[in-house]
């Protein structure tokens, strides 16, 4: 796999475009995904952990916005139900393209399909384990409870939904200080001023970030027994929903 270094808003940009997951984001999705979310290697990790321990024999584990696949690839690991296939999908062509030809290259042997279309569009059935992770954020706000509510219809009994999200909350400081504290950390993480500003400008209105309550509330309309978050660091936050 490349590594390329994210470098696409480090300089001064005459008019800032609407984010999307084009060849340029998947040059450098890697290294942008790790040094823009706190927390993002060991949710990717945990997502194998809790895919080995939800995986049932002759079910599906779905990734839905898989990007580059890094979620597909820590379940596969981790997977040892049988007849267990993985179903990794997103709408971008340009990521879709690249994971195929990275998995092209990997020498282990898994049952993964990976398709590119819209995850409102698609059919959910037999699933055992389903990852949203950072991708619920970027599905418009009104078809998002549909959405839940045909994954929670296509899950087995005793199925998980892992639902990672950058989190809004809904008092003013502890959104003040969160949102500048995960500023910091792309700081630390090199990111400059103006490359932190310019990529929060062209994720306006794309990236529609929820309370954990707005959440919690959709997942438990939509069916789920129970829903709390696992894992947060600053204003990102992976949860757990449980059939
Ligand atoms: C932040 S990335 C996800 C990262 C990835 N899950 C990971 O763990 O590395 C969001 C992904 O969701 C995809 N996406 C957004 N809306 C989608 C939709 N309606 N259908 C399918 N994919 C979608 C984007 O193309 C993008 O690749
Ligand atoms: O909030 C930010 O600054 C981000 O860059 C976050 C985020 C995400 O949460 O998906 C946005 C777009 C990229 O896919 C990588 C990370």
């Amino acid at each position: 796999m490349q590594f390329n270094k994210d470098s696409l808003y480090a300089n001064p940009l005459g008019e800032i475009t609407t984010f999307k997951f084009d060849d340029a984001v998947v040059n450098v999705f890697p290294d942008m995904i790790q040094r823009s979310v706190p927390g993002y290697s060991a949710i990717i990790s945990a997502i194998g952990l809790l895919a080995g321990r939800f995986s049932q024999s002759h079910s599906q584990c779905y990734d839905l916005g898989c990007s580059l696949g890094a979620a597909t690839l820590a379940m596969r690991d981790q997977i040892t139900a049988a007849d267990c296939r993985i179903v990794a999908v997103d709408n971008s062509a340009a990521m879709v393209e690249r994971f195929k030809r990275n998995l092209a290259v990997d020498e282990a042997k898994a049952s993964i399909d990976i398709q590119c279309a819209d995850i409102r569009e698609i059919s959910i059935e037999r699933a055992s384990v389903v990852v949203l992770n950072f991708t619920l954020q970027f599905v418009p706000v009104a078809d998002r409870a549909r959405l839940l509510e045909k994954i929670y219809r296509g899950m087995l009994p005793g199925g998980i939904l892992i639902l990672s999200e950058k989190l809004a909350f809904d008092n003013e400081r502890q959104q003040a200080l969160q949102v500048d504290m995960h500023h910091h950390f792309k700081k630390m993480q090199g990111y400059s001023e103006l490359e932190i500003s310019q990529k929060r400008s062209a994720l306006e209105n794309v990236l529609l970030a929820e309370s954990f309550d707005v959440h919690r509330r959709r997942l438990m309309a939509a069916g789920f027994d129970s829903a709390e978050i696992w894992f947060q660091y600053f204003n990102f936050a992976s949860m757990i929903a449980l059939k």
